[in-house]
């Protein structure tokens, strides 16, 4: 049984392609070399190499600032490459899940988001998201969208290993302290991932839909530097003391929610999925990064 995974190289696709993953599955992971998302031509030719049992969606473009004056490239990547994704796996019958994120909301609901909420982007790169979103779900009605949100792990470029990077070189670190959103650890979003791909192998009838996975807890990005600043010093890392600021004070080409807290029970009703909270997680990519 074979399933085609997008961005296996990212922090998501490493720990996706870790996972244990039951005998006579095999996972294939295209490099860009292969298949390159802002080329439809390229990602239509890997969708079709195989009648795949399943595919998962992961790569993206990510770098939430450049997107906003690199518009097209995301929109490439984000909407018009999971399109031809999701019509591939829904001619070969097969499911397909999506990875999604908190940015495809506004951020003024001062709840947690459920999964009905309308959405409202405010950057390119939450609109390029939401267009993929759209894509999916029109494309093939076997789909899991699943938004996640603050996603980091010891792998690439996130905030986790930027806060240690710049602890090792200051004292003090700015960091903004009203957005509020949920920590998300790469490894228990692919073991999560594992979980729902399997089921809608196995199981034609398995929940379709648009389902939240994110740490249990949640916090501003300041909490978030702090916690990661304790859980560091605490086994003798790069440490800084964290100054809290507001987003006015920190600005960026691309705008974020103030809110992006994500509700998670629906994906909890549907497969018994309950994630684990993003402190203990933390700790455990503290003690992976040595
Ligand atoms: N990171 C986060 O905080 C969050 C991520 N998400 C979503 O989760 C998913 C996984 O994110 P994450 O693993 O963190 O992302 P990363 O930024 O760690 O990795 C992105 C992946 O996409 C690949 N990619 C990007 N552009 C192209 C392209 N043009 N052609 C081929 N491959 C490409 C990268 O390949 P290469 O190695 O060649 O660069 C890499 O494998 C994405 O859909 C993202 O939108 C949702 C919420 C939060
Ligand atoms: C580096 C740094 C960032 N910040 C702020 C900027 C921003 O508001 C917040 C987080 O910055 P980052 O650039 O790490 O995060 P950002 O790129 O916004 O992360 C997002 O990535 C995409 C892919 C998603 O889908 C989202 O869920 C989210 O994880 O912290 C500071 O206040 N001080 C700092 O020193
Ligand atoms: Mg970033």
């Amino acid at each position: 049984m074979d399933i085609l995974v997008t961005g296996g190289t990212g922090q998501v696709g490493i720990e996706l392609l870790r996972q244990s993953w039951p005998d006579g599955v095999r996972l294939h992971a295209p490099g860009r070399d292969e298949l390159d998302l802002a080329d439809p031509t390229s990602v239509a030719r890997v969708a079709a190499a195989r009648p795949w049992a399943a595919i998962i969606s992961s790569g993206a473009y990510t770098a939430v600032d450049k997107a906003e004056s690199d518009v097209a490239a995301a929109w490439a990547a984000n909407a018009l490459a999971p399109a031809i994704l999701a019509k591939a796996a829904a001619e070969a019958g097969a499911p397909i899940l999506h990875l999604s994120t908190d940015y495809v909301f506004a951020g003024d609901k001062p709840e947690p988001y459920v999964e009905d909420d309308p959405v409202g982007p405010i950057s390119v790169y939450g609109a390029s998201k939401e267009g993929g979103e759209q894509a999916v779900r029109t494309a093939n009605p076997r789909h899991a969208i699943l938004r996640t949100a603050w996603v980091v792990s010891p792998h690439r470029s996130n905030f986790l290993r930027t806060m240690l990077r710049l602890a090792g070189d200051r004292d003090e670190l700015r960091v903004v302290a009203d957005q509020q959103g949920c920590p998300t650890f790469a490894a228990d979003l692919a073991a999560a991932s594992r979980t729902i791909v399997l089921r809608q192998i196995a199981e034609p009838d398995a929940p379709s839909g648009t389902f939240h996975f994110v740490g249990e807890g949640d916090a501003t990005w300041a909490g978030f530097a702090e916690a990661i600043m304790a859980a560091s010093a605490a086994r003798g890392g790069p440490s800084a003391r964290i100054v809290p600021i507001t987003t006015a004070e920190y600005p960026t080409p691309a705008r974020r929610p103030a809110n992006s807290r994500l509700s998670t029970e629906k994906l909890r009703a549907a497969y018994g999925i309950v994630p684990p909270p993003w402190r203990d997680s933390l700790e455990v990519a503290i003690a992976a990064l040595g």
